[in-house]
């Protein structure tokens, strides 16, 4: 299923957190963009960037300092608990860590259950028990997994936990947070591939958020590229897989295990990413970019699309399309 309606929509997102010596710490800053139904779109760039925050603000575990996350199956339910209930139930998040994300001291049944009773689903126990063994089944945990412990469990048979607890609500819309990067190698295809079977099977929409451009360009739609807490460049995984044009994509892609098409120049990124509490003035990638110009220490360039589809933040792609 590819549908081009959009579901969830950010529109001059802003997340600070309070940082030291009350400076604010601008983990996501006035990012715009949207995610269409049924699709997969994947969420790329360095530790720090504000990679997390986004997909916690997409959710609303976390709230926004300014700014709007629309969801267009819903009116903003915000002071209505009933409707801040049901938007919760639509919108899961999956962790990196299926070690901390799940309750060590409850069973198995007892943590995919509790969902569905929070959200008082199920006539009784025994139906909610069938609903229980039925995702289970799903994600390739069988019953005999129902009393069991996590501590039993592998990393990957404990993240398979983690998304029937995701899933069991049946929502529309998922983070997933660097899912596969805490598991085995062996066994990061395997949850990869149920969460493709499981978007075919159940209609869902993925926010699929990964340091890994190969896990990401393999799974996704669409790419965002992710720069200190704004997005620099956007586009189909065909844009930007063969033709990314955004110094910082193409040093990105240029780190990556196996170079990308369209960098065939050796881009290595040198220094750190500044501290999202001392953004640098005019595009925030000045200060690392090979490409940098006058203009780009003064001026922070919009995102402009520059071929259908394909947006891009930087004065040079710009000036060579003027
Ligand atoms: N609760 C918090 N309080 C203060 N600063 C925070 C908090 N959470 C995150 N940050 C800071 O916000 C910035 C963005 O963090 P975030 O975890 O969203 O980035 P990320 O791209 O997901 O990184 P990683 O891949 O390492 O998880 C970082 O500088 C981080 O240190």
């Amino acid at each position: 299923m590819r549908q081009h309606d959009i579901l969830v929509e950010c529109s001059q997102l802003v997340k600070e957190y309070k940082g030291t010596r009350n400076k604010p710490v601008r983990a996501v800053h006035d990012l715009s963009f949207s995610i269409r139904q049924g699709e997969t779109f994947g969420l790329v760039g360095e530790s720090g960037c504000g990679k997390s925050t986004l997909g916690q603000l997409m959710v609303r575990l976390l709230e926004p300092t300014s700014g709007t996350v629309r969801y267009t199956n819903f009116q903003d339910g915000r002071g209505n608990r009933k409707q801040e209930k049901a938007m919760r139930k639509e919108n899961q998040i999956i962790f990196q860590d299926p070690y901390s994300s799940i309750n060590p001291r409850k069973r198995i049944g007892w943590l995919v259950e509790e969902p569905l009773i929070i959200h008082g689903i199920g006539k009784d126990a025994q139906e909610r028990k069938a609903m229980v063994c039925s995702i289970l089944k799903e994600v390739g945990l069988d019953d005999s997994y129902l009393d069991r412990w996590p501590r039993e469990l592998s990393g990957g048979q404990r993240q398979r936990v983690a998304i029937a607890i995701a899933l069991i609500l049946n929502p529309s819309f998922v983070v997933c947070d660097e899912v596969v990067s805490a598991l085995d190698v062996s066994v990061q295809a395997q949850v990869l591939n149920l969460l493709q079977e499981l978007q075919e099977k159940f209609g869902l929409t993925y926010l699929f958020i990964s340091h890994n451009l190969q896990v990401v360009s393999y799974l996704s739609d669409r790419i965002g590229v992710m720069y200190l807490g704004g997005l620099v460049e956007m586009g189909d995984t065909e844009q930007i897989y063969h033709h990314c044009l955004h110094p910082y994509t193409k040093a990105l892609f240029s780190a990556s295990v196996d170079a990308f098409d369209s960098v065939k120049e050796d881009l290595l990124l040198s220094g750190d990413i500044p501290s999202p509490s001392r953004s640098p003035s005019g595009c925030p990638f000045h200060t690392r970019c090979i490409s940098c110009m006058k203009r780009c220490i003064e001026e922070n360039p919009s995102m402009v699309e520059v071929s259908p589809g394909h947006f891009c933040a930087c004065h040079l792609i710009q000036g060579m399309n003027t």
